[in-house]
């Protein structure tokens, strides 16, 4: 099946009133022979790049298709980067776009914008309308479904607050995942679709923070859906596109949340943490994805490693106050490009009394694209490293039924790649002809419904049994031959004594065997590596928090003393290990960009330096809670050069440890630590404290995976 990439858009936002931008984050652009402005859409490869306060040297750059300027307008992304989606919605395919991004990065002005300023959501309505009225060969209806998600649960925004319920998310018996009960309201104009969106944007769970009057609190997922019915083929064709606000990320010393907030707050972090981890998994080719561990993920699953096209609009805000929010944000997209999909057509046969044949058990020939789709699809040439692993199915690819469809010959079809002719007039002439001809075959047989079903499904049982044991076969030959030459390797003394004793080899055989060793030896090493990075995943998904938490310090401490002797692959090797443990360690994440680029650029690595030790003293801890989550921080030099630990330290990078009491300091985290493990296991860890494999250095090491305890303290 073909695969396609998600797409990235980044978008940098203005300054507004009363802050201040210091230019650490710009967007470049190749300019385009007309000398177009810095907010042009690139032609080459455009990319932003992130200073280092601490080292104004260290620019960080991430390349992406497409990045938007502070001087950048809603006309531009939506001509660049959505509208060409309109096609695939129309094509039968199910798109989503979302906005991700800290807390008054400019999410909701990129997707909703305002009445003189439109944004993503009311300009694609405007558009289905439009290409509405093109389709001459269907007849085509549009419909809208509107639902938040508040603190982990899902509600219906075209229903009154007060009557609506939580709803559930389900799994139908092919594994789409769908909101049930989900109201989905016909559009007939595009003014019926404003006074519905008006009516229910008013019940979307909004709040004031520091950061913005009109916060979001809640990932908001508008879908509009075209049905096609093609009276001549007798299909009906289903495309959707999925708009998805999500609330942003939060930093409550900059957000200001008082305790009523912090449960909101807490619940946004951590479904935008659990999404950091889908991405992460998906990108380790990990066995199991965490889509259930929150409800955003498993309802956006079929955008991640699903079945739609994606697109994911980054939304940034400028200025130094926000640096850490850009990287991790940045690091976020970076990740999720390589994160592919697998896009289906979804088309359903209307002929009413047709069963499914023979030729139906076939898998499905990959589709063409719609030429359109091209420039979406540019990304999804080749696996790139740390792709998805696609995995193999032993049962011939049934085309199944999608759970939005009801009864009937539903057909779900991959999605090909671009560089094909049209698909619309070619899925009709295919459809039809195949349609003829089975249905003259099928007749011909002059067997009943029943006998036919019973014909299939003994084919399919064949087929499936002969399928495994083929695989068994192949598994246990497999076994065998390693077996014989592990039996072979210990019996016989090494190849080269016996068969050819030294003095014989000419130079050339002897060059030829070398290559040949070393080639062994590179796969060799190479299948350790991947054996020891899925075992590490694997191993990180089975482990407790503490025990997570514990392993990866470890591995910081490690990679800590090789940084300090120079060794920066090892350490970075070493840092990317400890990040499988703690994927949601903002300091770790950066530490890794830093020494990333340093290699990259072959420049020596300065590690931040250490910040000055706090006072032990417990009375002094209690007066200052708020400099207890900032000595987790970096150093920033503050405008005047000056370096430290202050004020403007603490404002750093706050928004994933959130989770945690602004009182719980990292002692009390260590105590209770203490507190839960068995008496030789304390002493095991007073021994590594002692030998320096569990570190305290401050600066290095943000403890992320907040207890039970400290989890309650949050959200009372
Ligand atoms: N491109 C832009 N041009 C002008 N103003 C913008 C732009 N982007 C955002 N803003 C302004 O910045 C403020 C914050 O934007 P917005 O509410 O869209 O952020 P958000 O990311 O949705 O925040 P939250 O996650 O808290 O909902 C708003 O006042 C908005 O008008």
């Amino acid at each position: 099946m073909a695969t396609h990439k998600v797409k990235i858009a980044a978008r940098l936002r203005p300054k507004i009133q009363g802050e201040l931008d210091d230019d650490s984050v710009q967007i470049h652009h190749p300019t385009d022979n007309t000398g177009g402005s810095s907010s042009s859409l690139a032609l080459g490869v455009s990319y932003i790049s992130v200073t280092n306060p601490r080292d104004p040297s260290q620019v960080f750059k991430f390349p992406f298709s497409s990045c938007y300027g502070q001087d950048s307008n809603q006309e531009e992304i939506f001509r660049n980067d959505v509208e060409p989606l309109i096609d695939v919605v129309y094509s039968g395919v199910t798109v989503t776009i979302f906005a991700y991004g800290v807390t008054s990065s400019g999410k909701t002005h990129t997707m909703q914008g305002t009445k003189t300023d439109p944004g993503v959501i009311p300009r694609v309505v405007q558009a289905m309308f439009e290409k509405k009225g093109q389709l001459l060969q269907y007849q085509t209806s549009l419909s809208v479904s509107y639902m938040e998600i508040y603190k982990d649960e899902v509600y219906d925004l075209l229903v009154t607050r007060e009557n609506a319920p939580k709803l559930p998310v389900r799994e139908n018996d092919v594994g789409m995942v769908f909101v049930a009960n989900l109201t989905s309201t016909p559009i007939p104009s595009i003014e019926d679709f404003e006074t519905i969106y008006n009516q229910a944007t008013k019940h979307r769970s909004v709040g004031a923070t520091n950061l913005n009057r009109a916060s979001s609190r809640s990932h908001a997922v508008l879908t509009i859906e075209a049905t096609m019915v093609d009276a001549v083929a007798n299909t009906t064709l289903t495309g959707k596109i999925n708009l998805v606000d999500l609330a942003g990320s939060e930093n409550n010393k900059l957000t200001g949340n008082d305790p009523s907030r912090m449960a909101e707050s807490s619940a946004i972090n951590k479904s935008l943490s659990v999404l950091g981890q889908v991405v992460h998994a998906l990108n380790q080719g990990a066995s199991r994805i965490p889509y259930r561990n929150s409800k955003l993920t498993r309802i956006l699953q079929d955008a991640l490693g699903g079945h739609s096209v994606g697109l994911l609009i980054c939304n940034l805000a400028p200025g130094t106050k926000f640096r850490q929010d850009t990287l991790n944000t940045l690091n976020f997209a970076v990740r999720t490009k390589n994160v592919e999909n697998r896009p289906v057509v979804n088309e359903r046969d209307n002929r009413p009394t047709l069963k499914p044949h023979f030729a139906a058990l076939q898998p499905p020939v990959p589709k063409p694209a719609p030429a359109l789709l091209q420039p979406i699809s540019t990304a999804g040439s080749s696996a790139a490293p740390g792709a998805m692993r696609s995995r193999a199915s032993l049962v011939p690819v049934p085309r199944v039924p999608r759970a939005s469809m009801l009864s009937g010959a539903n057909l779900y079809q991959s999605f090909g790649l671009p560089g094909a002719a049209p698909v619309r007039r070619n899925v009709i002439n295919e459809k039809s002809s195949e349609g003829e001809g089975d249905r003259s075959g099928s007749m011909g047989f002059g067997m009943t419904e029943k006998e036919i079903d019973e014909r299939i499904s003994k084919a399919v049982e064949a087929e499936v049994a002969r399928r495994l044991a083929e695989r068994e076969r192949e598994r246990l030959a497999e076994e065998q031959r390693s077996k014989e030459i592990e039996q072979e390797a210990s019996k016989s003394p090494p190849i080269k004594e016996k068969t050819l004793p030294s003095g014989v080899l000419t130079p050339l055989l002897k060059r030829h065997k070398d290559l040949d060793d070393e080639l062994k030896n590179r796969l060799h090493e190479l299948e350790r590596k991947f054996e020891r990075g899925s075992k590490e995943t694997q191993l990180a998904d089975v482990l407790s928090p503490v025990s997570k938490k514990k392993t990866g310090r470890a591995y910081v401490a490690l990679a800590r003393a090789h940084s300090e002797k120079g060794d920066l692959q090892v350490a970075l090797d070493l840092y990317r290990k400890a990040e499988t443990y703690v994927p949601d360690n903002i300091k770790l994440k950066e530490r890794i960009i830093e020494i990333e680029w340093s290699v990259k650029n072959g420049k020596q690595y300065v590690p931040s330096p250490k910040p000055p030790k706090k006072a032990k003293n417990k009375k002094k801890k209690v007066k200052q809670p708020e400099n207890v989550e900032s000595e987790d921080h970096m150093v920033v030099d503050d405008q005047d050069g000056a370096k430290g630990k202050g004020k403007k330290g603490a404002e750093f990078g706050m928004e994933l440890t959130n989770t945690e009491s602004p009182n719980k300091s990292k002692r009390h985290l260590d105590s209770e630590i203490d507190s839960a493990q068995t008496p030789l296991k304390r002493q095991k860890r007073a021994v590594n404290i002692a030998d320096g494999v569990e570190s305290d250095d401050e600066d290095e090491w943000v403890p992320s995976a907040p207890t039970r305890k400290s989890k309650r303290k949050a959200v009372t």
